[in-house]
Parts: structure tokens; C-alpha cells; sequence
């Protein structure tokens, strides 16, 4: 028996299964959660005070790994002058012109509470514009738990098995038209049909949602092509991507430009945040400049844009993604071989500081068929391998891996070494 099992057992009075987001309650790898007391630097220590190298990172926020200095001293400096007032402030000032300097197809930026939020209200917001009513998003990618868009979705949907949620009308979820990832074709072929009804594409450049599969060359730029040719809007879902695979989000990574980005994670540092923002016409469509209605009583928390703008000048220094693409490089190759020496077929893929790890032969994984495909109880084996040895990972074969700037080589070497002591027993 732990202390995470005895309070899973209290949780699980009080809470709906014991936890507070889905993905949390290890359904997709079996066993109870592991209750987490503190964080620093790459390392989480758990209720009874085991230490893990962590790769789950709060889910992509934290870039800077755990508590770092300048982020806690930037909390508690705000914090001294109240935690919020429901009217605007300076620092929503500064995060809108850092947002914008940074990701320039952003004109405009709203700041909402959650990644939810942002795609939420940036579908919306699409449909007002362009006055159609239906979507088109991905299988597997995951966009938040907003019920336009939680039609076969990733993440913990997918894990649990209900990628489309009972709740969600069949009405509303009529107007969410879903394509394979990666397959051009298939939304040319949509487009040719019914363009002129489609208001907007919503897409995951990296998905991330599915474990991590980037685009393959001429995806999104397809993607790109068809929205400009039939006056519908392309959404770039960066709440991972943003500020994650490069300072520019997946968009100055692939070069290519949305009409509006969702951002979320990294741009609150660890705190509750989101944001979305693009085209000045169609952001002027917003309430209170135009109808389309869209507020949020916490909205642009003044502790939170602390957070994310101290996280965001530290990403900003010159050579920070370099190190940790390489870093996340050696991660993800040095994976893929020892899994190898194991004898154990293991494909790794990886982009900025994502990572994915999929049980599967071949050199690539670049659908969802093929992600579903994957041998999801040799990862689960794998799993609690790691976890047994003191390396937490994302506890789902379908959601990607987070290095942060705080990881070290030796913690990457001391990874490495016990995924093959681990890959041995599978
Ligand atoms: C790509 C993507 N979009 C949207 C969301 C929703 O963000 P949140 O969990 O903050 O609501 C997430 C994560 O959950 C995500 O990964
Ligand atoms: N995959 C999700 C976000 O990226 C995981 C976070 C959550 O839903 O709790």
C-alpha cells in the first residue's frame, strides 16, 4: 500500500473517479494514479517521497521543468499587489504585444482560462464570421472538451473509449465533419463537395493528442490551399505546439500561416491560461468590437500572465529550442535504440520538445489507423516498468512526451538506461 492508493481510495468518495481530469486516473495503463507532493526542476516527488524523472511535465506547461526560480519569483511578485480584478490590467497589455511579436500571424488576442476555452470560442467566432455552420477536425486529435469539437477525438477520450461523448447532440456533432490526419486527399475530396459550407478547419499541426505524429510534407499546406480557395477559416490548435516545437509555435516551425491560433500551456507557465488570436478582420468580429459574444470573469488573470511571461523570456533566449530539440532528439533516438539492442520493435518520433513512443515495427507512424494499430499492452508493460523505476511518463499509449529545459543529459542517459533494463523484460 502507497499514500497515492490510500488518498485514491478517498478521491474516488468524492470526486468522479478520483480524479479531476480523465487522463489522470491511469485508466489507459491500469493500476491507481500516483499522488504528487512536489516538483523541481525535471523531478516530481510522490506522496511517500519517491522521485521521478518526469516526461509528462503538467501536461507540455512546464517548458522550464518545475518550479523554476524566475516563474515562482514572477507569481509572487504579482500576487502581493491582489489576484485578480474583472477589469483590464498592464500585463494583458505586455502578454497581447509578446504574443504578437512572437507568433506574427497573430494580429489580435483574446485571453481566455483554458485551451478549451480558446478552441471553443475560436470556432465560434469562425462560424460567426464566415456565417456556416460546419467543421472539419481530425480523428485522433484532441481539442479541448468543448462539444462541437469532442467528435472522435484524442487524448482521454480515446483512451476510455469514447472518442465521441454521450452528451454532445446529434444535431451539433452533425455539423463536425472528421478526416483521417496526414491524408490531403481525403479534405480535397471534401472541399470539392460541400466548400462553400465549411467555416473552418481545426487542426493539430503536431498531433499530439493521438501520441505525437507530426504532418507529413504538404499536409497542412494543403490544408492552407483549400481554407484561401473557399473563404473558410484554418484554425492552428497550438495550445501544445505553441511556444513548445519552436518560439513561433508549429506554425514558423512548418512555415506556414493560420487565420487563427489557439494557444494554451506554456503561455501560463503552469497556471490556468489560454488565448486565441489571428486575422485582424475576423478577430474585429468579436465581442465587444463586433457580435460575436464570447467573456470569461477570470480571463487574462493577472498570476497567470505572470507566469507565461516570465516562461516566455526565459523560451526566448537565444539557442533554447536548439537545446531542447537535441536534448528531446537524443531522448527519442537513443529510445528507439535500445529498444532495438532489447530486441523489441519501437518506433520513436519527435519534434521540438515532443516526443511520441509507439510498439509497433516500421520506420514512421503517421496515421491514426496506424496509431491504433500500435501494441498498447507492451506499452502499458512499459509504463509501470518506468514508473517502478523512478521515470514518469504519460500514463496513455496515445498522448505524446514533454522534455523540458531542466532535463539534463545525464537524466536523458539515466532514462535510456532504464528503458532498456525495462525493454528487456517485455
Ligand atoms: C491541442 C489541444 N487543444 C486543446 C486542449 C484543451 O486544453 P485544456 O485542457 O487547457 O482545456 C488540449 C489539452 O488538453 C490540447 O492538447
Ligand atoms: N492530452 C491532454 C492535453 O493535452 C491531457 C490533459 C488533460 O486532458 O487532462
Amino acid at each position: 500500500m502507497t499514500t497515492s492508493s490510500d488518498l485514491f481510495k478517498r478521491a474516488q468518495k468524492c470526486i468522479p473517479g478520483g480524479v479531476n481530469s480523465p487522463v489522470r486516473a491511469f485508466k489507459g495503463v491500469g493500476g491507481d494514479p500516483v499522488f504528487f507532493a512536489r516538483g523541481q526542476g525535471a523531478y516530481v516527488w510522490d506522496e511517500d517521497g519517491k522521485r521521478y524523472i518526469d516526461y509528462v511535465g503538467s501536461w507540455g506547461p512546464m517548458i522550464l521543468g518545475h518550479a523554476h526560480p524566475r516563474v515562482m519569483a514572477a507569481v509572487k511578485e504579482t500576487m502581493e499587489y491582489g489576484l485578480g480584478f474583472g477589469a483590464p490590467t498592464r500585463i494583458e497589455v505586455d502578454m497581447a504585444e509578446l504574443i504578437c511579436r512572437l507568433v506574427p500571424s497573430i494580429k489580435k488576442v483574446r485571453m481566455v482560462s483554458s485551451g478549451t476555452e480558446a478552441t471553443m470560442s475560436a470556432i465560434r467566432l469562425a462560424r460567426g464570421f464566415t456565417g456556416r455552420d460546419k467543421i472539419i477536425k481530425f480523428e485522433g486529435c484532441y481539442h479541448g472538451h468543448a462539444d462541437s469539437l469532442l467528435v472522435k477525438a484524442g487524448s482521454g477520450a480515446l483512451t476510455l473509449g469514447v472518442p465521441t461523448s454521450p452528451g454532445v447532440p446529434a444535431d451539433l456533432a452533425s455539423h463536425t465533419l472528421t478526416l483521417e490526419y496526414n491524408n490531403a486527399a481525403q479534405a480535397r475530396e471534401l472541399f470539392g463537395k460541400i466548400g462553400k459550407d465549411i467555416a473552418c478547419v481545426i487542426v493539430e499541426p503536431v498531433a499530439g493528442n493521438m501520441n505525437c505524429v507530426p504532418p507529413v510534407p504538404g499536409f497542412l499546406e494543403a490544408l492552407r490551399e483549400l481554407c484561401t480557395q473557399h473563404g473558410a477559416v484554418l484554425i492552428f490548435d497550438e495550445v501544445m505546439t505553441g511556444f513548445r516545437v519552436a518560439l513561433g509555435g508549429a506554425q514558423a516551425h512548418y512555415g506556414i500561416q493560420p487565420d487563427l491560433t489557439t494557444l494554451g500551456k506554456v503561455i501560463g507557465g503552469g497556471l490556468p491560461v489560454g488565448a486565441f488570436g489571428g486575422r485582424a478582420d475576423i478577430m474585429a468580429r468579436l465581442a465587444p468590437e463586433g457580435p460575436v459574444y464570447q467573456a470569461g470573469t477570470l480571463s487574462g488573470n493577472p498570476v497567470s500572465l505572470a507566469a507565461g511571461m516570465a516562461t516566455l523570456r526565459e523560451i526566448s533566449q537565444p539557442g533554447f529550442f536548439e537545446a531542447l530539440t537535441a536534448k528531446t532528439a537524443m531522448l527519442a533516438r537513443g529510445l528507439a535504440e535500445r529498444a532495438q539492442r532489447a530486441g523489441v520493435a519501437l518506433v520513436t518520433q519527435q519534434v521540438g520538445g515532443m516526443f511520441g513512443i509507439f510498439f509497433t515495427k516500421g520506420k514512421s507512424v503517421t496515421s491514426f489507423a496506424q496509431v491504433m494499430a500500435c501494441d498498447v499492452e507492451r506499452f502499458k508493460k512499459f509504463f509501470h516498468g518506468m514508473l517502478r523505476e523512478g521515470v514518469y511518463l504519460a500514463p496513455s499509449a496515445f498522448e505524446t512526451g514533454f522534455v523540458s529545459a531542466a532535463h539534463t543529459e545525464s537524466d536523458i542517459d539515466e532514462t535510456l538506461d532504464k528503458a532498456e533494463k525495462v525493454f528487456k523484460t517485455l
